[in-house]
């Protein structure tokens, strides 16, 4: 079984179809990625696959389960996280806090025995302090632990958010556009996080991204959308090397 299938899905915002009858099996650990022009309809599937927008038509099944037109935070709790085009920090807030709050959806204690610092509000606390750690050392963040997220360096900054999306503990992961605004040296690094995140959490990962050299090089499978339609599916090599997706996409 597919860890995410999706079938015939399709939105329309008024008249213009953004996004038409499109299929996609994700397999669990594949590292995925969806391509094709701006405005071509990527970030519309997964404001579908997150629950931000209801799809006017299809169907949405992860490990096997109907999430279709489910609340983004069930979405999150049944097992896909992300992140933005634009970074979504909390950028007021240390690097840790970021972390810790996306493992908030995993640990709790009462209000009352926060507020009154009680011993199983410690104790939460200190498992998640831990946790945070473990995840903060993955992206060789953790000597910034107690700094302001702002205070970041860019790149630094998108390692944080795709560490605080694995803080809710997702099956899938979507990355949109991970790699926007990185140099080269960020670019490459980022790739092998995006690896070394894969073997070690055993994570699904599907990602929006115009660097077609992080494309090519991570992606074992693509699909490309076009005005919202499926240009082409299937491995890597063969859709990047497919003419109508070079007369579309890749020759602009
Ligand atoms: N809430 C909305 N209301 C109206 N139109 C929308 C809405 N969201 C997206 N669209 C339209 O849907 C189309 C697809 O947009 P989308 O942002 O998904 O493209 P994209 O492939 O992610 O582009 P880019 O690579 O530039 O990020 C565009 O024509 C966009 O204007």
């Amino acid at each position: 079984m597919a860890l995410l299938e999706v079938k015939s899905l399709g939105i329309s915002f008024g008249g213009l179809r953004a996004v038409d009858d499109f299929n996609l099996k994700i397999e669990k650990g594949q590292l995925y990625g969806l391509i094709g022009p701006n405005g071509a309809g990527k970030t519309t599937v997964f404001n579908m696959l997150t629950g931000v927008y209801k799809p006017t038509d299809g169907s949405i099944f992860l490990d096997g389960e109907n999430i279709t037109g489910k609340k983004t935070i069930d979405i999150n709790k049944h097992g896909i996280a992300r992140t933005f085009q634009n970074i979504r920090l909390f950028h007021q807030q240390s690097v840790i806090d970021n972390v810790k709050i996306g493992l908030h959806n995993e640990h709790t204690y009462s209000t009352l025995s926060g507020i009154l610092r009680l011993p199983s509000y410690r104790k939460t606390e200190k498992i998640m302090n831990e946790k945070a750690m473990e995840l903060l050392e993955v992206f060789d963040l953790q000597d910034e632990a107690d700094i302001l997220a702002s205070n970041l360096p860019y790149g630094k900054q998108r390692k944080l958010e795709i560490a605080r999306a694995l803080a809710t503990d997702p099956k899938l992961l979507l990355l949109d556009e991970p790699a926007a605004g990185m140099n080269p040296n960020e670019t490459k690094e980022l790739m092998e996080t995006i690896r070394f995140v894969r073997d070690k959490f055993d994570m699904t990962v599907l990602l929006i991204e115009h660097d077609m050299k992080l494309v090519s090089g991570i992606c074992e499978e693509l699909t490309v959308l076009n005005f919202g339609q499926v240009l082409a599916q299937g491995k890597t090599s063969d859709v990047l090397n497919n003419p109508e997706v070079i007369k579309a996409y890749l020759g602009e």
